[in-house]
């Protein structure tokens, strides 16, 4: 089976990313792709609260769930919206980060509020807030697809190896981690990380990213990494997007994951222990 990395540089207007994103879903349909999958907050990429207020909706009315989901059923494929940044209508006027499988129906399968949120600073003039605008999510979630379990992460969820394991543990094969990675961080660490969650769990890692520096109309404009990867339960890297903008396939055959699983069985040995103390 074929997947479609989609890499983005998503702007602050959901109404213009969504044309890019059916664009290239059509395109990774035409290459054999039968599970597309698109960057965290696919609708919208800003750092300002207000410009959100402003253009984000309620997952009811959202016109990029919407859209999207038209075009996986009209093309008939499997389809994980990394996220998207939606209205709550909680009090507090807090976004939810989600990210939704869709199939080839057009229907949601599953949803996944990101639950780790990006609190911190880089350098000097390079910090995150990310839960003073987004309510964070608490429940790990598996999507059950005709093509194998997949456990949904987003992003700053990959330095959290126990949600991994706990999803792996639970019968996920494939993991995915849509991304806007910062790029001093990603330099860093991108690479590292996911294959080392691949190498633990003994699953397939897809990591589709926003890249470049991203057009804004209010706000600061905020650059990402892009390198959306793809790394086999061996933990090896079977695709990197680059840095630029576009569709990156990978093969994946899930008799893979029973290979490395039975080479290296570290997913059931955990042991209980004591301390520190
Ligand atoms: O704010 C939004 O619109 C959507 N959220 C994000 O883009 C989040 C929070 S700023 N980004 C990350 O988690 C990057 C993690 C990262 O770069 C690392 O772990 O090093």
């Amino acid at each position: 089976m074929k997947a479609a990395l989609i890499q983005l540089n998503s702007s602050d207007q959901p109404s213009e990313n969504i044309p890019v994103v059916v664009e290239f879903m059509r395109q990774a349909a035409s290459a054999g792709a039968r599970f597309l999958l698109t960057p965290e907050v696919t609708n919208c990429v800003s750092d300002s609260r207000a410009h959100q207020q402003e253009v984000l909706s309620l997952e009811a009315d959202d016109p990029t769930l919407a859209a999207l989901r038209a075009e996986a059923e009209a093309l008939g494929v499997w389809l994980l919206i990394g996220s998207l940044g939606l209205k709550t209508g909680d009090a507090d006027g807090r976004f939810a980060n989600r990210s939704f499988m869709i199939s080839p129906k057009g229907d949601i399968v599953a949803r996944y509020d990101k639950i780790h949120m990006f609190d911190v600073q880089i350098s000097e003039t390079e910090t995150y807030r990310e839960s003073g605008g987004y309510r964070p999510g608490d429940r790990a979630v598996i999507a059950d697809t005709d093509f194998g379990w997949v456990g949904m992460t987003i992003c700053y969820d990959v330095r959290f190896p126990h949600l991994h394991r706990a999803l792996a543990q639970s019968g996920a094969k494939i993991l995915t981690g849509p991304a806007a990675f910062s790029p001093v961080s990603g330099k860093a660490h991108w690479e590292t990380l996911l294959r080392a969650r691949a190498i633990e769990t003994g699953c397939y890692v897809f990591a589709p990213a926003q890249c470049g520096t991203h057009p804004v109309t209010k706000g600061r404009s905020r650059s990402t990494y892009g390198h959306s990867l793809a790394v086999s339960p061996w933990g090896e890297v079977l695709a990197d997007g680059g840095e630029n903008v576009g569709l990156t396939l990978v093969d994946f055959d899930l008799a893979e994951v029973d290979a490395a699983r039975r080479k290296i069985p570290s997913l059931s040995h955990d042991r209980a222990f004591r301390g520190p103390q």
